[in-house]
Formats: C-alpha cells, sequence, structure tokens
C-alpha cells in the first residue's frame, strides 16, 4: 500500500490525526533507563506501543539517533513499527537536501535502508534535488513549506513573483509549485507549522485536499482549535498534526508510557473535537 492509502486509511480506521513524533533524548529518559544498553530503542518502542492506538503516523527525527549513533535502534524501531503496528506509516524526518547524485542516495537511506514509508525534504535546492524522492511514487514525500520556528519567515517570507504577475511570500509560491508541478505521483505532503495559523490557512487555500504535516502543537505552543480551524480540508481531514515532547517526555516516572498514551489520546480528541 502506497503512503496516501496507508494514512487515508489510518485517518479513517483510527479516527485520529496525530503523530507522535520519535525525538529521543537520553537525559529526559525516566531513571530506568539510566544503564539500560539499548535505552534509546527500548524508550521509543514503549511510546509506541502506548500510543498506537491513538495515531494516524509515527515519525522518527533521525539527528536525534544519529547523534548518539543510535542508527541500528533506528532501524529496528522502524522495523518494530512495521511488524507490530503494520498499517501505521512512518515518517522519517530527516530534511534532506542536495544535489540530484547525492538526493539519491538520500532517497535510498530514507526508503530502502530505512524503510520509511515516508521522508521530509528541503525544497531549497529546486526541483531536481526532490526529483529522486518523487520517482518513489509508493513513499511519501513530506516538503518544508512555512516552517514552525520563529525564523521561519527570514527566507521563507520573502516576496517572490506569482504566476499571477503578483507578488507574495515565498512559501505561498512553494506551495502552488508543489501542489500543481512536483505532485504528478500525487505522493507529495508539505510541513507548515501550528505555530502560524494564517499561514496555515493561506496554504490550504492553495492546495486543496494536499496532506499538511504540522508540526509544532504541544512543547512549541501552537494552538490546536486554530490548526484545525485553518488547516483542515474539505473532509475535515488532510492533517498530520505532529506532537513529540509534549507525550514522550510527558512522565518522568514510571508510569511515563501510560502518561503519553494519555496526551497522545487527548490531543486526538481535542482535534477531533474541532474538525
Ligand atoms: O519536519 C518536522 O517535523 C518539523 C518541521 C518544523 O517546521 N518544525 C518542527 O518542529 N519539526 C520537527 O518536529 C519536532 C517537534 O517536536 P516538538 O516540538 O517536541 O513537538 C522536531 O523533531 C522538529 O525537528
Amino acid at each position: 500500500m502506497s503512503f496516501m492509502q496507508a494514512l487515508r486509511t489510518r485517518w479513517e480506521r483510527a479516527d485520529s490525526l496525530v503523530c507522535v513524533g520519535l525525538d529521543p533524548e537520553p537525559s529526559r529518559f525516566p531513571t530506568r533507563f539510566n544503564d539500560a544498553p539499548d535505552a534509546v530503542f527500548q524508550f521509543c518502542r514503549d511510546i509506541v506501543d502506548a500510543t498506537a492506538g491513538y495515531v494516524c503516523a509515527f515519525k522518527p527525527q533521525i539527528a536525534h539517533f544519529a547523534a548518539l549513533g543510535a542508527e541500528s535502534a533506528l532501524l529496528r524501531l522502524i522495523e518494530h513499527i512495521h511488524q507490530s503496528h503494520p498499517g501505521i506509516p512512518v515518517i522519517l524526518d530527516s530534511k534532506r537536501g542536495d544535489i540530484g547524485s547525492t538526493a539519491a542516495h538520500y532517497a535510498g537511506e530514507a526508503f530502502d535502508r530505512y524503510a520509511a514509508d515516508a521522508v521530509t525534504v528541503n525544497p531549497y535546492l529546486g526541483r531536481d534535488s526532490v526529483q529522486p524522492f518523487l520517482d518513489r511514487a509508493d513513499r511519501g514525500v513530506v516538503i518544508l513549506c512555512r516552517t514552525s520556528n520563529p525564523g521561519a519567515g527570514d527566507l521563507q517570507d520573502l516576496p517572490v513573483a506569482g504566476s499571477d504577475g503578483g507578488r507574495r511570500p515565498l512559501y505561498q509560491h512553494v506551495a502552488e509549485k508543489i501542489a500543481r508541478d512536483w505532485n504528478g505521483n500525487g505522493n507529495c505532503a508539505l510541513v507548515v507549522g501550528a505555530t502560524w495559523p494564517e499561514q496555515l490557512r493561506e496554504v490550504r487555500a492553495i492546495v486543496g485536499g494536499l496532506p499538511l504535516l504540522i508540526p509544532g502543537v504541544g512543547a512549541q505552543g501552537g494552538d490546536v482549535a486554530a490548526v484545525v480551524a485553518n488547516a483542515k480540508s474539505a473532509d475535515g481531514s488532510g492533517m498530520i498534526v505532529s506532537s513529540s515532547r509534549a507525550v514522550l517526555y510527558a512522565s518522568a516516572g514510571d508510569d511515563y508510557t501510560d502518561a503519553a498514551a494519555t496526551a497522545a489520546r487527548a490531543l486526538r480528541d481535542q482535534i477531533n473535537r474541532y474538525r
């Protein structure tokens, strides 16, 4: 099943638009992991098993594993998700972007080495740099559009000439370009931060039903009601609302799995109330 089919199926069957981000920070793990040699894998696996019933996707963030030399934990974690929770797509958050010949290796890294169903990609180098990802029609290509961080506007808001001759912010141009030209295989999604409700509304108006990955609720303070009101598609879906730290580190005690499950379920319910 393709990433887009799996995502839509999961939206419906689990009745959830929540994505749990897997960003391991060992200093925030419960103390029981202090001497555990395989702590990164075990902690993330526990969170996955506790929250699987409430999510439409999982999103491991590659730097959090690579900086710890824990690539093997990432591999085994994705394998675990596929085996124990079939049907839940995995979005590898690696935000790659390079010349085409190198990008082909990044696509191989995400889709063949790690067996991710989708990957986050930076569009700044242009279409040929994203093409190796776009060519994998069964996999999702989740492209940065208007990121959640405070400096997002430094470059993403710069005015550029639009197709109608008028000027508009670069992120809107990115949204239109991808929805109209790059999405020939129907496998594109866009990243827009939950911290920017106005920009979410603008992007939704441009891209129709294209899925939006929306990080920035929870630890970054994005407002769930505003996100849903501005970013939902015509059928009340279209969103992958991602939260990492607020779920992973909901408790530093021995109740960490219960606390994570409660946080994921509460986010699912809050989103569903507004859509
Ligand atoms: O691509 C992403 O996932 C992403 C895009 C963005 O604009 N902002 C953003 O925070 N993220 C990622 O989403 C996660 C946010 O985590 P929390 O703020 O802990 O929920 C991190 O792994 C970020 O790298």
